[in-house]
Protein backbone atom coordinates (compact mmCIF):
# COMPACT_ATOMS: atom_id res chain seq x y z
CA UNK A 1 0.00 0.00 0.00
CA UNK A 2 1.41 3.31 -0.66
CA UNK A 3 1.79 5.44 2.42
CA UNK A 4 1.15 9.11 1.82
CA UNK A 5 2.87 11.90 3.82
CA UNK A 6 0.57 14.69 5.37
CA UNK A 7 3.41 16.99 5.55
CA UNK A 8 3.74 17.79 2.14
CA UNK A 9 0.10 17.08 1.41
CA UNK A 10 -0.87 20.26 3.50
CA UNK A 11 0.73 21.84 0.71
CA UNK A 12 -1.94 21.20 -1.90
CA UNK A 13 -5.07 21.14 0.06
CA UNK A 14 -7.12 23.69 -1.58
CA UNK A 15 -10.40 25.21 -0.21
CA UNK A 16 -13.82 23.67 -0.27
CA UNK A 17 -15.96 26.48 -0.94
CA UNK A 18 -16.54 28.33 -4.55
CA UNK A 19 -16.43 32.04 -3.99
CA UNK A 20 -18.42 34.38 -6.64
CA UNK A 21 -16.48 36.70 -8.08
CA UNK A 22 -12.62 35.27 -7.51
CA UNK A 23 -9.74 35.45 -9.96
CA UNK A 24 -8.42 37.87 -12.73
CA UNK A 25 -9.68 35.83 -15.42
CA UNK A 26 -6.35 35.43 -18.05
CA UNK A 27 -5.63 32.69 -18.88
CA UNK A 28 -1.85 31.20 -17.88
CA UNK A 29 -0.76 27.38 -17.55
CA UNK A 30 -2.38 26.38 -13.83
CA UNK A 31 -5.26 28.74 -14.01
CA UNK A 32 -8.60 28.45 -15.25
CA UNK A 33 -10.53 30.99 -18.28
CA UNK A 34 -13.08 32.54 -16.66
CA UNK A 35 -16.54 31.50 -17.35
CA UNK A 36 -19.64 32.52 -18.54
CA UNK A 37 -22.59 33.59 -16.67
CA UNK A 38 -23.94 30.59 -17.39
CA UNK A 39 -21.77 29.08 -15.52
CA UNK A 40 -23.30 28.64 -11.44
CA UNK A 41 -21.33 28.79 -8.15
CA UNK A 42 -22.68 27.14 -5.18
CA UNK A 43 -24.35 29.21 -2.73
CA UNK A 44 -24.81 32.34 -5.34
CA UNK A 45 -27.24 31.49 -8.00
CA UNK A 46 -26.47 32.92 -11.20
CA UNK A 47 -23.45 34.32 -10.53
CA UNK A 48 -20.46 34.77 -12.76
CA UNK A 49 -17.40 33.23 -11.07
CA UNK A 50 -14.92 30.42 -10.98
CA UNK A 51 -12.64 28.58 -9.05
CA UNK A 52 -9.17 29.66 -8.71
CA UNK A 53 -7.05 27.31 -9.29
CA UNK A 54 -4.97 27.69 -6.66
CA UNK A 55 -2.29 24.67 -7.35
CA UNK A 56 1.14 25.39 -8.98
CA UNK A 57 2.01 21.87 -10.89
CA UNK A 58 5.57 21.21 -10.66
CA UNK A 59 5.73 19.56 -14.21
CA UNK A 60 5.08 21.08 -17.56
CA UNK A 61 1.37 20.31 -18.59
CA UNK A 62 0.79 19.73 -22.44
CA UNK A 63 -2.20 21.79 -22.28
CA UNK A 64 -3.32 24.45 -20.09
CA UNK A 65 -6.95 23.53 -18.25
CA UNK A 66 -9.27 24.87 -19.88
CA UNK A 67 -13.03 26.11 -19.46
CA UNK A 68 -14.44 26.96 -22.32
CA UNK A 69 -16.98 29.60 -22.37
CA UNK A 70 -20.40 28.38 -23.99
CA UNK A 71 -23.12 27.23 -22.94
CA UNK A 72 -24.50 24.10 -21.98
CA UNK A 73 -26.61 23.52 -25.32
CA UNK A 74 -23.94 24.49 -27.13
CA UNK A 75 -21.59 21.66 -25.09
CA UNK A 76 -24.30 19.34 -25.64
CA UNK A 77 -23.69 19.71 -29.42
CA UNK A 78 -19.95 19.20 -29.34
CA UNK A 79 -20.11 16.14 -27.32
CA UNK A 80 -23.11 14.57 -30.30
CA UNK A 81 -19.77 15.72 -32.85
CA UNK A 82 -17.31 14.35 -30.57
CA UNK A 83 -19.50 11.23 -30.36
CA UNK A 84 -19.90 10.84 -33.91
CA UNK A 85 -16.52 11.56 -34.22
CA UNK A 86 -14.94 8.70 -32.25
CA UNK A 87 -13.70 5.49 -33.56
CA UNK A 88 -17.22 3.86 -33.46
CA UNK A 89 -18.79 6.11 -36.28
CA UNK A 90 -21.36 5.25 -38.72
CA UNK A 91 -22.25 6.69 -41.84
CA UNK A 92 -25.67 6.80 -42.55
CA UNK A 93 -26.15 8.44 -46.12
CA UNK A 94 -27.93 6.02 -48.53
CA UNK A 95 -24.56 5.20 -50.63
CA UNK A 96 -22.80 3.92 -47.84
CA UNK A 97 -23.02 0.21 -46.09
CA UNK A 98 -23.28 0.99 -42.63
CA UNK A 99 -20.73 -0.05 -40.81
CA UNK A 100 -21.16 -3.11 -37.98
CA UNK A 101 -19.11 -1.89 -34.96
CA UNK A 102 -16.36 -4.43 -34.66
CA UNK A 103 -14.81 -6.25 -31.68
CA UNK A 104 -15.35 -5.08 -27.88
CA UNK A 105 -17.16 -2.11 -26.71
CA UNK A 106 -15.11 1.23 -26.67
CA UNK A 107 -13.25 0.83 -23.67
CA UNK A 108 -14.08 4.12 -21.43
CA UNK A 109 -10.24 4.54 -21.11
CA UNK A 110 -9.64 6.68 -23.92
CA UNK A 111 -8.50 9.84 -22.25
CA UNK A 112 -6.04 7.62 -20.01
CA UNK A 113 -2.55 10.15 -20.89
CA UNK A 114 0.69 8.61 -19.92
CA UNK A 115 1.98 8.60 -17.06
CA UNK A 116 4.93 11.02 -15.95
CA UNK A 117 7.19 8.57 -13.52
CA UNK A 118 8.08 12.14 -11.76
CA UNK A 119 4.52 12.47 -10.24
CA UNK A 120 5.04 11.71 -6.93
CA UNK A 121 1.71 10.68 -5.46
CA UNK A 122 1.13 13.27 -3.06
CA UNK A 123 -2.84 14.02 -2.47
CA UNK A 124 -4.38 16.50 -3.11
CA UNK A 125 -7.83 17.57 -1.71
CA UNK A 126 -9.84 19.54 -4.23
CA UNK A 127 -13.54 19.81 -5.62
CA UNK A 128 -14.79 18.42 -9.15
CA UNK A 129 -16.03 19.85 -11.34
CA UNK A 130 -14.75 23.50 -10.97
CA UNK A 131 -18.35 25.02 -11.69
CA UNK A 132 -21.52 23.82 -12.29
CA UNK A 133 -23.62 24.19 -15.48
CA UNK A 134 -27.37 24.43 -13.52
CA UNK A 135 -28.23 25.60 -10.15
CA UNK A 136 -28.67 22.95 -7.20
CA UNK A 137 -25.89 20.58 -9.09
CA UNK A 138 -23.93 18.73 -6.63
CA UNK A 139 -20.17 18.43 -6.91
CA UNK A 140 -17.70 16.13 -5.39
CA UNK A 141 -14.77 16.23 -2.83
CA UNK A 142 -12.13 14.22 -4.13
CA UNK A 143 -8.81 13.27 -2.67
CA UNK A 144 -6.77 12.90 -5.93
CA UNK A 145 -2.94 12.78 -6.72
CA UNK A 146 -1.03 15.35 -7.93
CA UNK A 147 -1.15 15.98 -11.67
CA UNK A 148 -4.76 14.29 -12.19
CA UNK A 149 -6.79 17.32 -11.60
CA UNK A 150 -5.17 18.98 -14.41
CA UNK A 151 -5.14 16.31 -16.66
CA UNK A 152 -9.06 15.94 -15.99
CA UNK A 153 -9.42 19.86 -16.95
CA UNK A 154 -7.89 19.35 -20.09
CA UNK A 155 -10.35 17.59 -21.48
CA UNK A 156 -12.30 19.35 -23.97
CA UNK A 157 -15.54 20.66 -22.89
CA UNK A 158 -15.36 19.40 -18.97
CA UNK A 159 -17.93 19.61 -17.81
CA UNK A 160 -20.45 18.25 -19.87
CA UNK A 161 -23.90 18.72 -18.96
CA UNK A 162 -26.28 15.67 -17.95
CA UNK A 163 -29.55 15.35 -17.12
CA UNK A 164 -31.93 12.62 -15.15
CA UNK A 165 -34.85 10.66 -16.32
CA UNK A 166 -37.94 12.84 -15.51
CA UNK A 167 -39.93 11.46 -13.82
CA UNK A 168 -37.66 9.54 -11.34
CA UNK A 169 -37.57 6.09 -11.93
CA UNK A 170 -36.73 4.56 -8.48
CA UNK A 171 -36.98 5.14 -5.14
CA UNK A 172 -35.08 4.50 -1.97
CA UNK A 173 -36.23 2.57 1.05
CA UNK A 174 -36.05 -0.45 3.79
CA UNK A 175 -35.99 -3.55 2.07
CA UNK A 176 -36.53 -6.84 4.19
CA UNK A 177 -33.22 -8.40 5.09
CA UNK A 178 -31.27 -5.92 3.34
CA UNK A 179 -30.91 -2.56 4.88
CA UNK A 180 -31.52 0.32 2.55
CA UNK A 181 -32.12 -0.56 -1.42
CA UNK A 182 -33.25 0.97 -4.28
CA UNK A 183 -36.51 -0.06 -6.03
CA UNK A 184 -38.09 0.71 -9.90
CA UNK A 185 -41.40 2.81 -9.72
CA UNK A 186 -41.39 2.26 -13.22
CA UNK A 187 -40.96 -0.30 -15.95
CA UNK A 188 -36.99 -0.41 -16.79
CA UNK A 189 -35.75 -1.09 -19.89
CA UNK A 190 -32.28 -3.24 -20.95
CA UNK A 191 -30.03 -0.27 -21.53
CA UNK A 192 -32.27 2.67 -20.56
CA UNK A 193 -30.89 5.35 -17.68
CA UNK A 194 -31.85 4.78 -14.26
CA UNK A 195 -29.97 7.65 -12.74
CA UNK A 196 -27.50 9.85 -12.76
CA UNK A 197 -25.09 11.07 -9.96
CA UNK A 198 -22.57 13.13 -9.20
CA UNK A 199 -20.28 11.18 -6.16
CA UNK A 200 -20.73 12.88 -2.87
CA UNK A 201 -16.77 12.22 -2.54
CA UNK A 202 -14.36 10.23 -5.07
CA UNK A 203 -10.82 9.35 -4.16
CA UNK A 204 -7.62 7.87 -6.48
CA UNK A 205 -6.66 4.40 -4.41
CA UNK A 206 -3.92 2.52 -4.98
CA UNK A 207 -1.26 2.53 -8.36
CA UNK A 208 -1.44 -1.38 -8.16
CA UNK A 209 -3.68 -3.74 -8.32
CA UNK A 210 -4.06 -6.02 -4.46
CA UNK A 211 -6.61 -7.86 -2.91
CA UNK A 212 -10.20 -6.33 -2.61
CA UNK A 213 -10.28 -6.16 1.46
CA UNK A 214 -7.57 -3.92 1.54
CA UNK A 215 -7.36 -1.85 -1.27
CA UNK A 216 -9.44 1.10 0.57
CA UNK A 217 -7.44 1.12 3.76
CA UNK A 218 -6.07 4.72 2.33
CA UNK A 219 -4.78 6.40 5.96
CA UNK A 220 -7.97 7.24 8.06
CA UNK A 221 -6.57 10.26 8.35
CA UNK A 222 -6.89 11.72 4.82
CA UNK A 223 -10.07 10.06 4.22
CA UNK A 224 -11.39 11.95 7.57
CA UNK A 225 -10.07 15.27 6.01
CA UNK A 226 -11.99 14.62 2.91
CA UNK A 227 -15.54 14.18 4.98
CA UNK A 228 -14.90 17.36 6.87
CA UNK A 229 -14.39 19.57 3.69
CA UNK A 230 -18.24 18.56 2.86
CA UNK A 231 -20.87 21.02 3.15
CA UNK A 232 -23.56 20.14 5.72
CA UNK A 233 -26.29 18.56 3.38
CA UNK A 234 -23.34 16.12 1.58
CA UNK A 235 -22.06 15.60 5.13
CA UNK A 236 -24.87 14.38 6.84
CA UNK A 237 -25.93 12.03 3.66
CA UNK A 238 -22.47 10.58 3.96
CA UNK A 239 -22.84 9.92 7.50
CA UNK A 240 -26.52 8.25 6.84
CA UNK A 241 -24.89 5.55 4.63
CA UNK A 242 -24.53 2.29 6.29
CA UNK A 243 -21.37 1.13 7.87
CA UNK A 244 -20.92 -3.04 7.63
CA UNK A 245 -17.93 -2.91 9.05
CA UNK A 246 -18.78 -1.68 12.95
CA UNK A 247 -15.93 -0.76 15.26
CA UNK A 248 -13.46 -2.90 13.56
CA UNK A 249 -12.01 0.85 11.85
CA UNK A 250 -12.46 3.80 12.48
CA UNK A 251 -16.21 5.11 11.34
CA UNK A 252 -15.17 6.98 8.24
CA UNK A 253 -13.27 4.21 6.72
CA UNK A 254 -16.37 1.46 7.62
CA UNK A 255 -18.49 3.54 5.69
CA UNK A 256 -15.62 3.99 2.40
CA UNK A 257 -15.27 0.47 2.69
CA UNK A 258 -19.26 -0.55 2.54
CA UNK A 259 -20.29 1.65 -0.16
CA UNK A 260 -17.11 2.50 -2.51
CA UNK A 261 -18.00 2.06 -6.05
CA UNK A 262 -14.99 0.82 -7.93
CA UNK A 263 -15.03 3.34 -10.92
CA UNK A 264 -11.24 2.17 -12.60
CA UNK A 265 -8.62 4.73 -13.93
CA UNK A 266 -9.14 8.62 -14.00
CA UNK A 267 -7.36 10.52 -16.28
CA UNK A 268 -3.86 11.33 -15.17
CA UNK A 269 -3.39 8.38 -13.02
CA UNK A 270 -2.04 4.77 -13.60
CA UNK A 271 -4.09 3.49 -10.52
CA UNK A 272 -7.26 2.75 -9.20
CA UNK A 273 -10.05 5.38 -7.98
CA UNK A 274 -13.39 5.31 -5.88
CA UNK A 275 -16.78 6.83 -5.32
CA UNK A 276 -19.23 7.30 -2.79
CA UNK A 277 -22.83 8.31 -3.96
CA UNK A 278 -25.52 8.99 -1.76
CA UNK A 279 -28.57 6.88 -4.18
CA UNK A 280 -25.97 4.47 -5.89
CA UNK A 281 -24.16 3.43 -3.09
CA UNK A 282 -27.74 2.24 -1.87
CA UNK A 283 -27.91 -0.52 -4.28
CA UNK A 284 -28.30 -3.84 -2.91
CA UNK A 285 -26.20 -6.81 -4.52
CA UNK A 286 -27.23 -10.26 -6.55
CA UNK A 287 -25.29 -12.71 -8.55
CA UNK A 288 -27.53 -12.00 -11.38
CA UNK A 289 -27.78 -8.22 -11.22
CA UNK A 290 -30.03 -6.34 -13.21
CA UNK A 291 -28.33 -2.94 -13.13
CA UNK A 292 -24.43 -1.76 -13.74
CA UNK A 293 -22.67 1.41 -13.09
CA UNK A 294 -20.67 3.29 -14.70
CA UNK A 295 -18.45 6.53 -14.34
CA UNK A 296 -18.30 9.04 -16.96
CA UNK A 297 -15.20 11.53 -16.31
CA UNK A 298 -16.70 14.08 -18.87
CA UNK A 299 -20.21 14.90 -16.58
CA UNK A 300 -17.94 13.72 -13.80
CA UNK A 301 -21.10 11.12 -12.20
CA UNK A 302 -22.06 7.69 -11.99
CA UNK A 303 -24.65 6.66 -14.35
CA UNK A 304 -26.88 3.53 -13.19
CA UNK A 305 -28.21 1.44 -15.98
CA UNK A 306 -30.34 -1.76 -16.38
CA UNK A 307 -28.65 -4.50 -18.00
CA UNK A 308 -31.85 -6.49 -17.50
CA UNK A 309 -35.40 -5.94 -17.97
CA UNK A 310 -36.99 -4.16 -14.32
CA UNK A 311 -40.49 -3.84 -13.25
CA UNK A 312 -42.10 -1.68 -11.29
CA UNK A 313 -41.52 -2.45 -7.59
CA UNK A 314 -38.14 -4.47 -8.17
CA UNK A 315 -35.39 -3.81 -6.53
CA UNK A 316 -32.27 -2.81 -8.24
CA UNK A 317 -29.19 -4.82 -7.80
CA UNK A 318 -25.58 -4.38 -9.10
CA UNK A 319 -22.86 -7.31 -8.80
CA UNK A 320 -20.09 -7.01 -5.70
CA UNK A 321 -17.83 -9.71 -6.91
CA UNK A 322 -16.88 -11.76 -9.56
CA UNK A 323 -20.57 -13.15 -10.29
CA UNK A 324 -18.79 -16.06 -12.46
CA UNK A 325 -16.73 -17.48 -9.97
CA UNK A 326 -18.48 -20.60 -7.76
CA UNK A 327 -21.27 -19.82 -4.97
CA UNK A 328 -19.03 -21.05 -2.21
CA UNK A 329 -16.29 -18.78 -3.36
CA UNK A 330 -18.48 -15.52 -4.19
CA UNK A 331 -20.39 -16.43 -0.46
CA UNK A 332 -17.00 -16.16 1.08
CA UNK A 333 -16.32 -13.09 -0.42
CA UNK A 334 -19.82 -11.00 0.15
CA UNK A 335 -19.42 -12.37 3.97
CA UNK A 336 -15.96 -11.17 4.53
CA UNK A 337 -16.24 -8.03 2.91
CA UNK A 338 -19.95 -6.64 2.88
CA UNK A 339 -20.84 -8.87 6.01
CA UNK A 340 -24.26 -10.73 4.51
CA UNK A 341 -25.27 -13.76 2.98
CA UNK A 342 -26.11 -13.79 -0.11
CA UNK A 343 -29.46 -15.32 -1.34
CA UNK A 344 -30.23 -14.52 -5.07
CA UNK A 345 -31.84 -17.44 -6.58
CA UNK A 346 -27.63 -18.16 -7.98
CA UNK A 347 -27.14 -18.62 -3.98
CA UNK A 348 -30.36 -19.89 -2.84
CA UNK A 349 -30.84 -23.00 -5.07
CA UNK A 350 -28.12 -24.83 -3.98
CA UNK A 351 -27.82 -26.96 -6.76
CA UNK A 352 -24.61 -27.32 -8.94
CA UNK A 353 -26.19 -26.71 -11.95
CA UNK A 354 -25.71 -22.38 -12.12
CA UNK A 355 -22.03 -23.55 -10.71
CA UNK A 356 -21.66 -25.41 -13.87
CA UNK A 357 -23.41 -22.94 -15.71
CA UNK A 358 -20.79 -20.47 -14.75
CA UNK A 359 -17.94 -22.43 -14.66
CA UNK A 360 -18.60 -22.98 -18.58
CA UNK A 361 -19.03 -19.27 -18.77
CA UNK A 362 -16.06 -18.41 -17.67
CA UNK A 363 -14.23 -21.30 -19.33
CA UNK A 364 -15.44 -19.59 -22.58
CA UNK A 365 -14.69 -16.05 -22.06
CA UNK A 366 -10.87 -17.25 -20.92
CA UNK A 367 -11.05 -18.92 -24.26
CA UNK A 368 -12.27 -16.33 -26.24
CA UNK A 369 -9.79 -14.76 -28.57
CA UNK A 370 -11.69 -11.76 -29.85
CA UNK A 371 -9.40 -8.48 -29.59
CA UNK A 372 -10.26 -4.76 -29.63
CA UNK A 373 -10.72 -4.91 -33.83
CA UNK A 374 -10.32 -8.53 -34.49
CA UNK A 375 -12.64 -11.45 -33.98
CA UNK A 376 -10.75 -14.65 -35.65
CA UNK A 377 -14.49 -16.84 -35.04
CA UNK A 378 -16.25 -14.80 -36.53
CA UNK A 379 -13.55 -13.69 -39.36
CA UNK A 380 -12.80 -17.41 -40.24
CA UNK A 381 -16.16 -18.17 -40.91
CA UNK A 382 -17.07 -15.69 -43.43
CA UNK A 383 -14.10 -16.48 -45.57
CA UNK A 384 -14.44 -20.25 -44.65
CA UNK A 385 -16.53 -21.31 -46.46
CA UNK A 386 -16.14 -24.88 -45.86
CA UNK A 387 -17.36 -24.23 -42.42
CA UNK A 388 -21.17 -24.61 -41.65
CA UNK A 389 -23.41 -22.29 -42.40
CA UNK A 390 -24.50 -22.22 -38.70
CA UNK A 391 -21.34 -22.46 -37.05
CA UNK A 392 -21.83 -18.97 -35.58
CA UNK A 393 -25.76 -19.36 -34.88
CA UNK A 394 -24.81 -23.33 -32.67
CA UNK A 395 -22.24 -21.38 -30.41
CA UNK A 396 -23.77 -17.77 -30.02
CA UNK A 397 -27.31 -19.62 -29.09
CA UNK A 398 -25.73 -22.09 -26.39
CA UNK A 399 -23.43 -19.49 -25.08
CA UNK A 400 -26.56 -17.26 -25.10
CA UNK A 401 -28.44 -19.74 -23.55
CA UNK A 402 -26.54 -20.35 -20.36
CA UNK A 403 -26.36 -16.11 -20.12
CA UNK A 404 -30.21 -16.19 -19.97
CA UNK A 405 -30.59 -19.09 -17.87
CA UNK A 406 -28.05 -17.20 -15.04
CA UNK A 407 -29.63 -14.13 -15.77
CA UNK A 408 -26.21 -12.63 -16.29
CA UNK A 409 -25.57 -9.80 -18.35
CA UNK A 410 -22.22 -7.95 -17.46
CA UNK A 411 -19.97 -7.22 -19.17
CA UNK A 412 -18.81 -6.44 -22.79
CA UNK A 413 -17.38 -10.04 -23.05
CA UNK A 414 -21.51 -10.97 -22.59
CA UNK A 415 -22.45 -8.47 -25.36
CA UNK A 416 -20.47 -10.14 -27.48
CA UNK A 417 -22.21 -12.92 -28.04
CA UNK A 418 -24.83 -10.79 -28.49
CA UNK A 419 -22.86 -8.47 -31.09
CA UNK A 420 -21.66 -11.84 -33.09
CA UNK A 421 -25.14 -13.37 -33.13
CA UNK A 422 -26.32 -10.02 -34.62
CA UNK A 423 -23.49 -10.04 -37.09
CA UNK A 424 -23.78 -13.65 -37.76
CA UNK A 425 -27.69 -13.45 -39.22
CA UNK A 426 -26.74 -10.27 -41.24
CA UNK A 427 -24.20 -12.22 -42.84
CA UNK A 428 -26.79 -14.54 -43.11
CA UNK A 429 -29.02 -12.21 -44.62
CA UNK A 430 -31.85 -13.46 -42.40
CA UNK A 431 -33.69 -10.08 -41.94
CA UNK A 432 -36.37 -11.13 -38.71
CA UNK A 433 -33.30 -12.59 -36.64
CA UNK A 434 -30.63 -9.81 -37.89
CA UNK A 435 -33.52 -7.32 -36.64
CA UNK A 436 -34.36 -9.25 -33.62
CA UNK A 437 -30.58 -9.80 -32.49
CA UNK A 438 -28.76 -6.62 -33.46
CA UNK A 439 -31.85 -4.86 -31.34
CA UNK A 440 -30.67 -6.86 -28.22
CA UNK A 441 -26.65 -6.20 -29.33
CA UNK A 442 -28.08 -1.94 -29.35
CA UNK A 443 -29.39 -2.49 -25.78
CA UNK A 444 -26.99 -4.09 -24.16
CA UNK A 445 -24.27 -1.88 -26.10
CA UNK A 446 -25.65 1.21 -24.50
CA UNK A 447 -26.35 -0.65 -21.03
CA UNK A 448 -22.82 -1.27 -20.89
CA UNK A 449 -21.19 1.68 -22.39
CA UNK A 450 -24.17 4.92 -21.91
CA UNK A 451 -24.12 5.22 -26.01
CA UNK A 452 -25.27 3.04 -28.62
CA UNK A 453 -21.15 2.64 -29.61
CA UNK A 454 -22.80 2.79 -33.46
CA UNK A 455 -25.48 -0.01 -33.18
CA UNK A 456 -28.40 2.17 -33.54
CA UNK A 457 -27.71 2.83 -36.86
CA UNK A 458 -27.79 -1.07 -37.49
CA UNK A 459 -30.54 -1.19 -35.80
CA UNK A 460 -32.45 0.90 -38.54
CA UNK A 461 -31.55 -0.21 -41.19
CA UNK A 462 -29.21 -4.05 -40.70
CA UNK A 463 -29.61 -5.06 -44.87
CA UNK A 464 -27.29 -1.89 -45.43
CA UNK A 465 -24.58 -2.42 -43.71
CA UNK A 466 -21.75 -3.98 -43.89
CA UNK A 467 -22.17 -7.32 -42.90
CA UNK A 468 -25.16 -7.93 -45.03
CA UNK A 469 -24.85 -10.99 -47.04
CA UNK A 470 -21.50 -11.35 -46.52
CA UNK A 471 -21.92 -15.54 -46.40
CA UNK A 472 -24.68 -15.85 -48.25
CA UNK A 473 -26.22 -19.23 -48.34
CA UNK A 474 -25.66 -19.96 -52.04
CA UNK A 475 -29.03 -21.43 -53.68
C1 LIG B 1 -23.36 -0.64 -0.42
S1 LIG B 1 -24.37 -1.06 0.92
C2 LIG B 1 -25.93 -1.20 0.15
C3 LIG B 1 -26.99 -0.41 0.87
C4 LIG B 1 -27.34 -0.94 2.20
N1 LIG B 1 -28.29 -2.03 2.10
C5 LIG B 1 -27.90 0.12 3.12
O1 LIG B 1 -28.74 -0.21 3.96
O2 LIG B 1 -27.47 1.26 3.03
C6 LIG B 1 -23.83 -2.69 1.20
C7 LIG B 1 -24.48 -3.35 2.35
O3 LIG B 1 -25.83 -3.66 2.05
C8 LIG B 1 -26.20 -4.92 2.56
N2 LIG B 1 -26.51 -5.80 1.40
C9 LIG B 1 -26.22 -5.58 0.12
N3 LIG B 1 -26.70 -6.55 -0.67
C10 LIG B 1 -27.31 -7.42 0.15
C11 LIG B 1 -28.00 -8.64 -0.06
N4 LIG B 1 -28.15 -9.18 -1.28
N5 LIG B 1 -28.50 -9.28 1.02
C12 LIG B 1 -28.36 -8.78 2.27
N6 LIG B 1 -27.70 -7.61 2.51
C13 LIG B 1 -27.19 -6.94 1.49
C14 LIG B 1 -25.01 -5.43 3.32
O4 LIG B 1 -25.18 -5.05 4.65
C15 LIG B 1 -23.85 -4.67 2.72
O5 LIG B 1 -22.79 -4.51 3.62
Amino acid sequence: MTTLDLESSAKVFEPRSLRPGQGNGTMQRGSFVPLSKNYITRGSPGAVSYHPHSYSHPLPLSAAPTSPVMNSALLSLIHQIQLHDSNHRVTTTSRDKIKVPSGFLPSPEHYRPAISKDIIPTPLWTTLPHCILREGEPLTDCLLRAGMKETILSIPGFPYPYTNPSPQRYKIKPIRGKGIGMVATVDIDVGDLILVERPLVLMAITTYAVPPESYLQQPARLQEILIERLQRQEYEEFFALHNCKGNTRPHIQGIFDTNSIGIGRLPGFDGQCGAVCKDISRVNHSCSPNAEWRFDVETFTVALRAIAPIKNSEQVFVSYTDSLRPRAERQKHLLERYKFECTCPSCASGSHKSDEARMTLRLINEGDKCEDHDDPMLRDWVHDRTKPDDMILVKCHKTIDLLESEKYYRGARCVLWYQRLAKAYCALEDEDNARKWVQKAAKLARANTGHDAGWDAVVKNPKNTDWWGLRRVKP
